[in-house]
């Protein structure tokens, strides 16, 4: 740590180049500064000869040791962080994949059970993704599907759960919600988002849905089927409605 020393008995360079150059006298310099003198140069310079030597107040080493700790800690903590949300989430989308999905059953399982209260269960599958990603290209079947995210998320509860299934079908969760009311949610934004076209997207897309609502001790296998069923009937129903099971 170095600092301007105004009562340095040595002249600055730029008070040195106006005076003939003299080398100050080693013995009437502060005991601190002796092993710190820098001489003059070929060309009569003397460098940063008003610069003292002056030393910073070190932290004790089980404080230094701590203060590391921690640091590295919140490093590891932020990176497990990032690990677990790639762990559950599709890349492509944001929602949940499989593992996210199993989890937050899971959990709403546990609070329904708790709370005596109804889970809603819904399965939405793009209409004609094939044709889709065949006429328009892979890369606009994937903005599609981002575009189906991002719309559900705005149109949903923030306590609704949704996950990425598989290719173009997806599974929402629907907390403390009767089948009648979930019905009319995914009714609701089924017009919504057949009336908005998909950014950049020349042709119309539309999905189907099954819902249904958990029945006592049913396993989430079996809840699935049966939601998958419904959305099954209603693409034989000619796609683009809900058909509750
Ligand atoms: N762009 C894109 N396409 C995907 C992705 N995952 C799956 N697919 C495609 O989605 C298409 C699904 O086709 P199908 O299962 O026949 O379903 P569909 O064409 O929607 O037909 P219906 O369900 O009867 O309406 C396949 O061509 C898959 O290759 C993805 O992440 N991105």
């Amino acid at each position: 740590m170095f600092k301007h020393d105004e009562s340095s008995p040595l002249q600055s360079s730029r008070h040195a180049s106006r005076r003939p150059h003299r080398l100050p006298d080693l013995a009437n310099l502060p005991l601190p500064m002796r092993g710190h003198l820098s001489l003059p140069t070929a060309n009569g310079r003397v460098h940063h000869p008003h610069i003292r030597r002056v030393e910073a107040p070190v932290p004790a080493p089980g404080a230094l040791q701590l203060l590391v700790a921690e640091a590295r800690i919140a490093e590891l903590e932020s990176a497990l962080s990032e690990a677990r949300q790639a762990a559950f989430t599709d890349a492509l989308t944001g929602a949940l994949n499989r593992r996210g999905f199993d989890e937050a059953y899971k959990r709403e399982l546990a609070r329904s059970r708790r709370n005596g209260s109804q889970l809603a269960i819904a399965l939405i599958d793009v209409d004609d993704f094939k044709r889709l990603n065949d006429t328009l290209g892979h890369h606009m079947g994937d903005e599609t599907l981002v575009h189906l995210v991002k719309s559900l998320r705005a149109a949903l509860r923030p306590s609704d759960i949704l996950c990425r299934f598989g290719g173009e079908e997806f599974v929402l969760l629907l907390p403390e919600t009767a089948l009648d009311e979930a019905v009319a949610a995914i009714s609701r934004f089924q017009r919504q988002f057949a009336a908005s076209a998909v950014p950049g997207c020349a042709l119309a897309v539309t999905f189907s849905a099954g819902v249904v609502v958990r029945q006592n001790s049913e396993s989430l296998e079996d809840v699935i089927l049966r939601a998958d069923a419904a959305t099954y009937a209603a693409k034989r129903a000619g796609k683009n409605c809900v058909i509750s099971g």
